[in-house]
């Protein structure tokens, strides 16, 4: 997780295969898979509507640093945040190292 929290996306990252996807998965409490395995996903809840919107800024942060861009399902009082790899069709770790930075975020607490 914590090599997850430094890394750096690379725009070459292969998609994961099946050992490595279980074991990276586990390292990312709260992200859960599709049926096929092809992205994650995980929703978070917040008191209000400013929590969330600090959020999905902060998530955007993210997303210029790495160029690597999730889809975000907004809400009231929560967000689900998605990640895939669209040029490989699937799973990389560059949406792990996403995810896991999306989870470290001080604005992710409070659901
Ligand atoms: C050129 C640029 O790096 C690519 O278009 C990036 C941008 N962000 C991206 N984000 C995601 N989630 N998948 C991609 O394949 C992707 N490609």
């Amino acid at each position: 997780m914590n090599d997850l929290l430094l890394a750096q996306c690379d725009p070459k990252a292969p998609l994961l295969d099946a050992d490595t996807r279980t074991r990276v998965l586990a390292a990312l409490p709260g992200w859960l898979p599709d049926a096929e395995n092809k992205l994650i996903g995980r929703r978070f809840g917040f008191d209000n509507f400013y929590q969330v919107m600090a959020f999905v800024d902060a998530v955007a942060e993210i997303a210029h640093a790495q160029d690597h861009h999730p889809e975000m399902l907004v809400g009231y009082n929560a967000c689900t945040v998605s990640y895939t790899t669209h040029s490989r069709g699937g799973l990389t770790l560059n949406d792990a190292i996403c995810a896991a930075q999306v989870s470290a975020l001080p604005e992710a607490t409070g659901q």
